[in-house]
């Protein structure tokens, strides 16, 4: 049996700021390290406040990439208002295992009735297990000992890949099992030797996948500290003018501006925060002010420090009270006015908007704590192929990494959508068939990659066709790399669901990622511009040009004296070679040979379009 590798996350407000101890998590590893001895790993220990985002972040972070078996929280599962814990495990697993946290509830009760007042969850992400237990010492004493017999075969049935696809799925969650493929393989001699897939061009097939995906009219209300990269759902207007008060713009003197120039008492001090004054100011009279600070009662201009000279003070210099204002201060001067930045009740941002930090920052200043945004799409991705493995296995002979699959989550990543990893398929159409209905169970889009070209064992397309009776919308772009490229569509349990069958070669899945996922994802989720941004760049190297368009990866370098970048490319640019994008900012569209203007080569110097990967790296020279 393989080393149980488990993750141990102690949540608590007092313990993660230090006015207590944590007891129960190094309580729950002793129990760990007593029961499961060497065949068990505490792999990382970490204690956190009650809030959701980080304990979200932190289970998600701990179980991706396979980084452990089984993650154990202890506390935040009561009833107080702080405690969140299980509405953070629930937001991040994708199947829950209800028995175990039935089986902790059940024989806990037989100890105290408090136990009612746990609200543990459990559930799976990815292949790790993750269990609430209750903050008390205790109560983890207790919770372990009912469930650590069934951990070494629940975490065996988690690692098992084919298990995972088939049987232990479907066992787990009562669902059905997967029923075989109904494609045939064994006629190798008499497949087609042509693709049957007519060859479409870029341009038309980003057509072709905005017209079949519509934008989604399903909204949601996420708190605003969460809305980063949200499509917004709605206009916004201000609750609350912006500055609520007549504010100072300078650090100096409120004034009243008809005193003009001439030695002043100084009356008090208001402070940014302070409570306005309640005495109006009086002629004769100025009180210090800061920046931001609300103006007082009766004062109608600021007359910043600089403009000011100390007359009179107490002996210990604590007390300033005479100055001397040193130009008559305009009416207003420095001033801003109720509403001057945003008015009440105006639209402050329109339904559309992808929010971005300053959106936020608008949306806190008038007071807004939650928002309507468009749902974003599920996204499962997929790798294809018997030769894979994970990353963090040991290579054994005739395999690789698989590395389309890290690539590809992270592509989307990058731009704000949320992937979750649905494994890997075999090369044989029970597994195609097994992996895409879990995939479709809970995403809207699925995109795979490998096993989309003329090969025997590329099974995606027939799989779709047959299995899920998908309609191919194209299964050939006139594109170098991503020449196979497949997008289809099919309904799935009276849902439609979107497929983006990639090639397997890693560069022609990160390059079509970039050119047909994006835009398709962006559609869903009510984007308002779907296509990558384009700009002009001038090739500094002389390209042999393929029959097809191709997108070479380059560096981009500005030279002081072209108002044009400069495109660099990455060396080899052979569809295997996933380094051809270290260092790359743009995707350069060479043109196909012999196309208009064109011949054999592309000079050097010429100007492309490029689509910009990594708009902020950019070299001067
Ligand atoms: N007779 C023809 N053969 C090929 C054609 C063709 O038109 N006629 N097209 C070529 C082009 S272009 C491409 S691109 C590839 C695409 O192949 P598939 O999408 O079927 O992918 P696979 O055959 O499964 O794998 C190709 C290559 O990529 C490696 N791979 C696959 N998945 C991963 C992964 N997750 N991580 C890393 N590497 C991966 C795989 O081992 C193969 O080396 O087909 C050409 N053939
Ligand atoms: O079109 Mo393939 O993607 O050349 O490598
Ligand atoms: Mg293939």
């Amino acid at each position: 049996m393989d080393m149980i590798r488990f993750v141990i996350l102690t949540v608590s407000d007092s313990c993660s700021k230090g006015e207590k101890d944590d007891e129960a998590g190094p309580e729950l590893m002793s129990l760990i390290n007593n029961h499961f001895g060497n065949t068990s790993k505490i792999e990382h220990v970490e204690i956190l406040p009650d809030e959701k985002s980080q304990i979200k972040d932190f289970l998600k972070k701990w179980s991706s990439h396979n980084r452990s078996d089984v993650i154990f929280t202890v506390g935040g599962t009561g009833l107080s208002p702080r405690d969140v814990t299980p509405e953070a495990t629930k937001s991040v697993i994708e199947r829950e295992v209800p028995g175990i946290s039935l089986a902790i509830l059940c024989k806990s009760l037989e100890i105290t009735d408090m136990a009612m007042l746990s609200r543990s969850v459990t559930g799976i992400r990815n292949n790790t297990l993750i269990i609430n237990f209750p903050g008390s010492t205790k109560a983890v004493g207790e919770c372990f000992g009912f469930i650590k017999n069934v951990i070494p075969h629940a975490v065996a049935l988690l690692k098992n890949e084919e298990n995972l696809v088939s049987d232990f799925h479907g066992r787990l969650q009562g669902r059905r099992s997967v029923s075989p493929s109904k494609v045939k393989t064994n006629l190798v001699a008499q497949r087609s030797r042509v693709s049957p897939y007519p060859m479409v061009e870029v341009a038309h097939a980003i057509d072709l996948i905005l017209k079949e995906i519509s934008a989604t009219r399903e909204t949601e209300n996420v708190d605003i500290a969460e809305s980063l990269g949200r499509v917004l759902a709605e206009n916004v207007y201000a609750k609350d003018p912006v500055p609520p008060f007549p504010a100072s713009i300078k650090d100096g003197y409120a004034v009243i501006s008809s005193d003009k120039e001439g030695i002043r008492n100084v009356r008090e001090e208001a402070a940014a925060g302070d409570k306005p004054v309640d005495q109006p100011l009086q002629p004769g009279e100025v009180i210090r002010i800061s920046t931001g600070a609300p103006l007082p009662l009766g004062a109608d201009a600021v007359v910043q420090v600089e403009d000011t000279d100390l007359i009179k003070a107490s002996d210990d210099g604590s007390i300033e009270m005479e100055v001397k204002i040193k130009v008559a201060p305009r009416p207003g001067q420095d001033i801003r006015p109720i509403g001057s930045d945003i008015s009440v009740n105006s639209v402050i941002i329109e339904k559309g908007a992808l929010l971005t930090a300053g959106h936020i920052g608008v949306l806190a200043t008038v007071g807004h704590h939650t928002v309507a945004v468009f749902r974003k799409p599920c996204v499962a991705v997929v790798s294809t192929g018997n030769e894979l493995q994970s990353p963090h296995e040991k290579l054994k002979p005739g395999h690789i990494r698989d590395s389309n699959k890290l690539t590809l989550l992270n592509l989307l990543k990058q731009y704000g959508f949320e992937a979750s990893d649905a494994g890997i398929a075999k090369d044989n159409p029970d597994s195609v068939k097994a992996v895409l209905t879990f995939a479709f169970d809970e995403n809207d889009v699925v995109v795979t990659s490998g096993g989309v070209s003329m090969g025997e064992h590329d099974l995606i397309k027939q799989v779709l066709v047959e299995d899920f009776d998908a309609t191919i919308l194209f299964g050939r772009v006139n594109v170098k790399p991503g020449k196979p490229t497949t997008f289809a569509t099919c309904t799935f349990n009276g849902r439609r669901k979107f497929v983006f069958g990639l090639p397997g070669n890693p560069v022609s899945a990160l390059v079509t990622g970039t050119l047909f996922v994006l835009p398709g994802l962006k559609k869903m989720e009510n984007y308002e511009n779907l296509r990558p941004p384009v700009i002009s760049v001038r090739l500094n190297k002389k390209m042999i040009l393929d029959p097809r368009p191709e997108y070479i990866r380059a560096r981009l370098r500005k030279c002081s004296n072209d108002d044009i970048l400069e495109a660099i490319p990455t060396g080899n640019q052979i569809s295997s070679r996933i380094n051809s994008f270290v260092g790359a900012s743009a995707l350069v569209r060479l043109p196909a040979k012999n196309s208009q203007g064109f011949g054999e080569i592309c000079d050097e110097g010429t100007v492309l379009e490029a689509i910009l990967i990594q708009p902020l790296s950019i070299e001067y020279v």
